[in-house]
């Protein structure tokens, strides 16, 4: 199924309101070349969501996130900003509206950490004690001591904290659009995880539109609310939110983009408190062996949960150790899941449990049931079925 000829309305279920960015059949062809980079694309962005542009090397990326702040002028098309045709304004001016970080974030390496992302902030006019006050917050908002960085210069700092800066600086004059071209693409995978995660709880309080780019299916996954999948020239393959692209890729170049795993990816998205729990037999510190049997023989299955006084789960007990006593009888039932946590989580620990089931407990700790692959398969099944409803509607509709 192909979602190509359908507007960016269509493609997903966002409401009409509208769109913070809008590329209406924006496209690129570079002077000397005969081939597009980037041909008739159009896109909407929403205020405060994060759009991960995604694609093979060489599909137009960053091409398609220089169009949008024109630091590539577009060969065709237009380009809305909060519904204001930009594509003949100033692009000087353009640009100071938008926060733009890429990858090698090239602070200038003679100024301050201070006077670079003050840079902005003083192009706009602001005083210096309003400029610099602002790079002292930025400073904080990133994680960077502004006693121990402002006056270092960009040489002295780590690769991940010259990145934490290209983010401060690109906030620098508060723009409500950000741009970001691979911006955690050089670093070590432990540091890349942890820029990722302060920067999604900063964009938590913020609420910036972003456009982010990266050539990582993970990352994308991982960032954003919407990806666009994108293929030659910037053609959209799929646009949506990451557990319906997981769920549902439309067709074999998504889901070969998207690789294997993916269905377990999906389970990132899906909470145990979207499951029914079914019955689980459950012994409590005063039961006999006999209760424990009988309880077993109601449910059909071969293990039980012992419960201590406070009705918190401790050990799997198998059928044939009921006779046992303390350690003889059965397994500690390990870490317990609460409503929050995702499946991927419950899975993760049902392939380490004695019984390859996993418990959950309420907010007091007390057991509620437990979890097991069936309940998975099944949540799986039906994001699947959901999914797929979803993409038939809207093929009714177009
Ligand atoms: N300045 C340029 N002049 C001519 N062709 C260019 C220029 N910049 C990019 N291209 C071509 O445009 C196409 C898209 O390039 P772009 O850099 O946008 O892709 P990308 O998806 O961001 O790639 P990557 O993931 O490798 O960074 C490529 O074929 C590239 O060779």
């Amino acid at each position: 199924m192909s979602t190509q000829q359908q507007s960016p309305e269509q493609r997903t279920d966002t409401p009409t309101r509208e769109p913070k960015i809008r590329l209406d059949k924006v496209g690129k062809t570079y002077p000397g070349t005969k081939v597009a980079a980037v041909e008739e694309l159009s896109l909407d962005i929403h205020e405060g969501e994060i759009l991960v542009l995604v694609g093979p090397s060489g599909c137009g990326k960053s091409t398609t996130l220089r169009l949008i702040n024109r630091m590539i002028e577009p060969s065709g098309g237009r380009i809305l900003l909060d519904g204001e045709d930009v594509t003949k304004v100033n692009p000087d001016k353009l640009r100071r509206r938008i926060g733009y970080v890429i990858q090698q974030i090239g602070l200038f390496p003679h100024q301050t950490i201070a006077q670079n992302i003050e840079t902005v902030p003083r192009m706009l006019g602001w005083d210096k004690q309003k400029a610099k006050a602002r790079s002292e917050e930025l400073l904080g908002m990133v994680g960077l001591d502004p006693e121990r960085y402002r006056d270092s210069y960009p040489k002295a700092l780590s690769g991940g904290q010259a990145q934490r800066v290209g983010v401060a600086r690109a906030l620098g004059a508060d723009p409500d659009i950000m741009l970001m071209d691979e911006p955690f693409g050089a670093i070590d995978p432990i540091t890349r995880e942890r820029l990722q995660n302060e920067f999604l709880r900063l964009q938590g309080e913020l609420r910036k539109t972003i456009v982010f780019v990266t050539h990582d299916i993970d990352e994308a996954i991982k960032m954003g609310d919407k990806i666009a999948i994108l293929g030659e020239r910037s053609t959209i393959r799929q646009i949506d939110t990451p557990e319906r692209i997981l769920a549902y890729p439309v067709d074999d170049f998504v889901d070969d983009f998207i690789g294997t795993g993916s269905t377990i990816k999906g389970l990132n998205f899906l909470q145990v408190s979207s499951l029914a729990l079914t019955d689980y037999p459950t012994l409590e510190p005063s039961s006999t062996p006999d209760a424990g049997r009988a309880a077993l023989q109601d449910t059909g299955r071969e293990w039980l949960v012992q419960l201590d006084e406070n009705r918190a789960p401790v050990r799997w007990i198998h059928a044939d150790d009921l006779d046992g006593t303390g350690d003889e009888r059965g397994e500690p039932v390990g870490e317990l899941l609460h409503s929050e946590d995702t499946l991927f989580h419950a899975l993760e620990l049902m392939v380490q449990s004695a019984s390859g089931e996993t418990c959950v407990v309420d907010g007091s700790g007390a057991f509620v049931g437990v979890v097991r692959m069936a309940d998975l398969a099944k949540a799986i099944r039906r994001a699947q079925y959901e999914a797929r409803m979803h993409y038939e509607q809207m093929e009714r509709q177009s």
